[in-house]
């Protein structure tokens, strides 16, 4: 088992690139099961979400080839095999083997998913869309279990805005009979991206990225080539560490207009950001401006930035308040700042962050993959030694993050843990 250290308090500089989205990769690999010959993704992320997927695929008979961010999964010989435990309990986006296995062969047995622990992450919205295409669904000892004699197109209202029953929705109705209407839809870049595959392979999809998405169900999908978009989360991180510890760092392979609502954000506290076609570049500005956020679904500022965004507020003058409302429960990297001398409380759904500190190296853990992200910031900005544990989490959501950050100048290396703290750490 490793950890990340971290030589914090110098400037860094350069150029640094944005890998391949997870949140689109993490849902494109299962869309595959869906073809009925290779489909080929390019540009995908390595990280230990992709590579839980790929041998999920391997697992139900998928002949998958990977290299150099490329992989074609041939779904010709895939079968309908019961992953009720297992790699599905390492990852969130199992789900999405779910309506895809249903929409392939009409049925499917997968354990509840894993993923970051948020608090509660319910997926009733999922189970409700797949039931109104005319599946039955049961949970039996903590796996679902799917199947249906003929899916059939249905009106399905979503009572949350949610990407995952979005997508998984859309997996299930693809193939299935007549027109499906998803109302109340999720609106992520990531979900257009997952309906530019599956248009590819023949799907018949309107409306994505805006909350009603109509499908029509078509007999059979075919192989095709696609490429994934880059990582906005990754590059948001990136922006956020580049205001943080930054003397000019540009980034590379971003869709600018899908971070909005961090940029305005980030102006608005007094950084520089200039935007190109497909590059960010972010300079420090003179001294900080405490910013209130709160996250909201897409194009309101994602809660997947809130934790990162948290640990550069501990510069800004003044009391910043971070509320979350997609997961108010999202606030266990706040005991670790706290470690590294940051002046925060929790009250309620949110967390007010005094500043400015200067943060100081401590021993800390990563409990979820943006907690991880946050106090890699955070080791960065503290003067002394960082040290992360928890990296299982960082490696499920950022690709070579230490040979990317050692690229701009920053002095952060892995080590093995010792066995004594391996047993810390388990206690
Ligand atoms: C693999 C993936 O893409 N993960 C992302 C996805 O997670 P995920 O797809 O799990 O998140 P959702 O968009 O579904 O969740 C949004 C909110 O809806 C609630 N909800 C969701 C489904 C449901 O059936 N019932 C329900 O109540 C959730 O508890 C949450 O409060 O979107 C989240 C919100 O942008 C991101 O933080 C995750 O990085
Ligand atoms: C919460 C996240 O991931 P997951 O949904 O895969 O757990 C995330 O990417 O921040």
């Amino acid at each position: 088992m490793e950890k990340l250290k971290i030589a914090g308090g110098y400037p860094l500089k350069g150029s640094i690139r944005v890998s391949g989205a997870k949140n689109s990769a993490v849902a494109l690999i299962p869309a595959t099961i869906l073809a009925d010959s290779p489909v080929t993704i390019e540009g995908l992320p390595d990280i230990s979400d992709v590579q839980m997927l790929k041998a999920l695929m391997e697992e139900i008979g998928g002949e998958v080839s990977f290299d150099d961010g490329e992989m074609t999964v041939d779904p010709s010989r895939m079968i309908s095999m019961p992953l009720p435990n297992g790699r599905v309990k390492k990852l969130r986006a199992s789900y999405y083997l779910m309506g895809a296995m249903l929409g392939k062969f009409k049925k499917a047995v997968i354990g509840l998913p894993g993923g970051c622990h948020l608090g509660p992450r319910p997926i009733d919205q999922h189970i409700k869309g797949f039931e109104a295409l005319g599946a039955q669904v049961t949970n039996e000892q903590g796996a679902i279990y799917l199947r249906a004699d003929e899916l059939r197109g249905a009106r399905i209202y979503l009572d949350v805005v949610s990407v995952g029953a979005t997508i998984n929705i859309m997996l299930a109705a693809v193939l299935a009979k007549g027109r499906t209407v998803i109302e109340n839809a999720a609106k992520e870049p990531e979900i257009i991206d997952v309906v530019t595959l599956l248009t590819n392979m023949g799907a018949k999809i309107k409306g994505a990225g805006t909350d009603i998405i109509r499908i029509d169900g078509v007999d059979r999908l075919h192989g095709c080539r696609h490429t994934i978009i880059p990582d906005r989360i990754e590059a948001g991180t990136f922006m956020i560490l580049a205001a943080a510890v930054g003397e000019g760092i540009l980034i590379d392979n971003v869709i600018p207009q899908h971070l909005e609502s961090l940029t305005a954000k980030m102006r608005e506290m007094g950084i520089n950001i200039e935007a190109g076609d497909d590059q960010i570049f972010v300079s420090p500005g003179e001294k900080y401006k405490s910013v209130d956020i709160k996250t909201l679904v897409y194009p309101g500022f994602p809660t997947d930035l809130q934790q990162p965004f948290t640990s550069l507020l501990t510069k800004a003058c003044g009391s910043s308040m971070v509320t979350d409302t997609i997961y108010g429960a999202r606030f266990k990297h706040i005991d670790e700042l706290r470690r590294m001398n940051a002046k925060i409380k929790v009250e309620g759904r949110a967390g007010i962050v005094d500043g400015p500190v200067q943060l100081h190296g401590a021993k800390v853990k990563a409990s979820d993959l943006r907690a991880g992200a946050a106090l890699v910031i955070a080791g960065l900005m503290a003067e002394g030694i960082t040290e992360v544990t928890g990296l299982e989490h960082i490696d499920r959501g950022y690709s070579h993050l230490v040979e990317k950050l050692s690229g701009l100048g920053a002095t952060i290396w892995r080590e093995e843990m010792t066995q004594e703290e391996v047993e810390q750490l388990k206690s």
